[in-house]
């Protein structure tokens, strides 16, 4: 078995060699020449209920199926360990289709671990896909379920507080029901949630996966039987990732490791030294002991990431220091290249019920991979300007 980092440069592109190319083939097309109408019918119906393409078939229309997005899927299924994994728009289009599948199932109830990403407590809170939600902290899972309960979901490390979740333990009290987990802010590199016995692993792979902040995209590892429902619901509801951002994804796979380790390894340095500033009262990071009171770094995660939040005194205060950075991007999303900061109750986490948002007093931040005096001496001079 190759090392892990050998498996990342070369996930998804194990055929170049035998096709004479180095670089991943960029398929554009919209549709595909069809051989007859029998031929191209019977591909058709296969796609839109989920199925894949034979060799030597017509992939009919991108819709259903593109060799270049299926590079990538293949990538991310090698580093996730699954059997399968499914492409989408948006992590926010992988979500729904997840959802719409649950439902589609006749299990329309899920139990939603709280924190969650703003967008995705929304799309749950409005039941607009036909879901209900049971929101719940980590030990009120069990007794949350119901007999039409589809899906437990929940993210480690949270977003935005970092807070972390035993995963195997949320899989037993899920007791058979699939998990699904958000691994967007760990990625793979760090931690692999079906290794721990979730169902489903979802990345908005427009963050690390891309790294870049370039190209938006969402993907689902998981089983086969799961893939092949969310296939049908892409080629149905067409919410597909397109070649162009595939492409980009693919090519942030074989950075991913590198990038992930320098990053936690700056982000490590500047959550201590925040954690030692007289004007902060708070630092949230996987990496210090007291973030992380079982000892889930080091066993279910190998490493704290690169995502780590802070509360100043006022929210006033927390909402003016962004506009103080200047090395910095004052800017949503994260897990790319260049260091973002954002004041999750005004932003990333707007939409989310009074009760359960962010402190109005903490501001997340993704560092990246300037050097970390920088990304240190940027921060502190935004909140000595402010505090
Ligand atoms: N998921 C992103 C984040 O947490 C996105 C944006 S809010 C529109 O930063």
């Amino acid at each position: 078995m190759l090392g892990w980092d050998s498996r990342a440069v070369h996930a998804g592109r194990e055929d170049l060699v035998a096709l004479g190319v180095h670089a991943i083939p960029l398929d554009m097309s919209t549709t595909a020449p069809l051989t007859s109408v029998e031929s191209g019918g019977e591909a058709y119906e296969l796609m839109a209920t989920g199925g894949v393409p034979g060799p030597g078939q017509s992939t009919v229309y991108q819709r259903l199926w593109n060799p270049t997005v299926a590079r990538f899927e293949a990538g991310v299924s090698t580093l996730e360990g699954a059997a399968e994994s499914v492409a989408f728009a948006t992590g926010m289009a992988a979500l729904t289709a997840v959802l719409l599948a649950a439902v589609a199932g006749g299990k329309p109830h899920v139990v939603a671990v709280r924190p969650l990403y703003g967008g995705s407590d929304h799309v749950l809170a409005t039941g607009l896909l036909g879901t209900t939600v049971t929101f719940v902290h980590p030990d009120e899972v069990h007794a949350a379920l119901r007999p039409d309960t589809g899906l437990v979901i929940a993210e480690t490390p949270a977003n935005p507080d970092l807070s972390l979740l035993d995963i195997r333990k949320l899989v037993a009290d899920a007791d058979g029901v699939p998990v699904m987990i958000d691994n967007t802010f760990a990625t793979p590199v760090l931690q692999r949630p079906l290794e721990s016995g979730a169902s489903l692993v979802l990345h908005s792979a427009t963050k690390f996966l891309g790294g870049h902040g370039d190209a938006m995209g969402g993907v689902v590892a998981t089983d086969s039987g799961w893939a092949s429902r969310l296939r049908q619901v892409r080629a149905v509801t067409g919410g597909l990732l397109t070649p162009w951002p595939a492409y980009l994804l693919h090519r942030g796979l074989a950075t991913l490791p590198v990038r992930v380790r320098a990053q936690q390894a700056s982000a490590h340095k500047v959550a201590v030294a925040l954690a030692n500033h007289e004007a902060i009262t708070r630092v949230l990071y996987p990496g210090l002991a007291e973030c992380d009171p079982q000892g889930l770094v080091g066993t279910q995660m190998s490493g704290p990431g690169s995502l780590l939040s802070f509360e100043v005194d006022t929210a006033e205060h927390a909402e003016a220091i962004p506009s103080h950075v200047s090395l910095l991007t004052h800017a949503v999303s994260l897990g790319g290249i260049d260091t973002l900061i954002q004041h999750p109750a005004g932003l990333t986490h707007r939409p989310v019920a009074a009760a359960a948002k962010p402190h109005a007093t903490m501001l997340r931040v993704s560092i990246g991979l300037e050097d970390p005096e920088d990304i240190l001496a940027d921060l502190v001079q935004a909140v000595e300007a402010v505090c």
